[in-house]
């Protein structure tokens, strides 16, 4: 499976770009072995407090399906934690696999789990655009919660519910009220490392708070998300599947736990 998997990966389609950044020192995603994390008593409970009218609209960007959100002002935002600054919620969108024996970006103890949500936030304390935050150290601070095979979700089920009309690469829907709040876990526990985007321009400018609590969701979910096509209206369809990058080397990081 292993070696498969990385031949796999090395051949794999979305990957055309290096699978490593050259220099890069801190690229995402990687393995977190959960014994070499370190707890860290000074980390604080992250605390997230998002807006559920800032939902700007749903769409299919060729890649993955994302949410955006009006990121003009502190309205959706999360601070403490890792975090020395506040930071403002743009999207958030999901990775994830064919089957569900493989789907996530990061992964614990060399687990996958079928499918990882990432909730993109930046810092707009320091930085005037999100844009020039994306080339920075402390830009960007991405939430990873991960989705395990399990009981239906009533949240996620607005989403699904609207992923047939953009079922195309550069299809897109209003969506005006969603509280991203409901796909987090109860669970205050998260891992954090620093390490970078895991899609083009791959720059090494995002704090991970990766959460230690999957969601549950069902197996007709997860179906619906391999409904969605890479492909525009007319293209011969290409199922989007297998949309994440392949784990990183962990270079000289520590990954720190909120929890004992
Ligand atoms: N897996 S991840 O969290 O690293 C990630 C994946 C996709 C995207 C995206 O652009 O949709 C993003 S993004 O919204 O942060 N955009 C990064 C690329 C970008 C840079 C500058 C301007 C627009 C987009 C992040
Ligand atoms: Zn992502």
């Amino acid at each position: 499976f292993c070696c498969s998997y990385r031949l796999r990966n090395a051949l794999h389609p979305l990957w055309q770009s290096p699978l490593t950044i050259p220099g890069g020192s801190r690229q995402s995603p990687i393995n977190i072995q959960w014994r070499d994390s370190v707890y860290d008593p000074v980390l604080k409970p992250l605390k997230i407090s998002y807006d559920p009218t800032t939902c700007l609209h749903i769409w299919n960007n060729g890649y993955s399906f994302l949410v955006e959100f009006d990121d003009s002002a502190d309205k959706s935002i999360i601070v403490g934690g890792p975090l020395e600054n506040q930071y403002r919620l743009k999207q958030f969108h999901f990775h994830w696999g064919a089957i569900n024996e493989w789907g996530s970006e990061h992964t614990v103890d060399s687990k996958f789990y079928p499918a990882e949500l990432h909730l993109v936030h930046w810092n707009a304390v320091v930085y005037p655009t999100f844009e020039e935050a994306v080339m920075e150290g402390d830009g960007l601070a991405v939430i990873g919660v991960f989705l395990k095979l399990g009981a239906h979700h009533e949240g996620l089920q607005t989403l699904v519910d609207a992923l047939p009309a953009i079922k195309h690469k550069d299809t897109v829907i209003e969506f005006d009220v969603f509280d991203p709040s409901c796909l987090l876990p109860p669970c205050p526990d998260y891992w954090t490392y620093a390490g970078s985007l895991t899609t083009p321009p791959l720059t090494e400018s995002v704090t991970w708070i990766i959460k230690k609590q999957p969601i549950e969701v069902d197996e007709n979910q997860l179906e619906a998300f391999r409904m969605l096509l890479f492909t525009s209206d007319g293209e011969e369809e290409k199922r989007m599947v297998d949309n994440f990058r392949p784990l990183q080397p962990l270079m000289n990081r520590t990954v720190r736990s909120s929890f004992q």
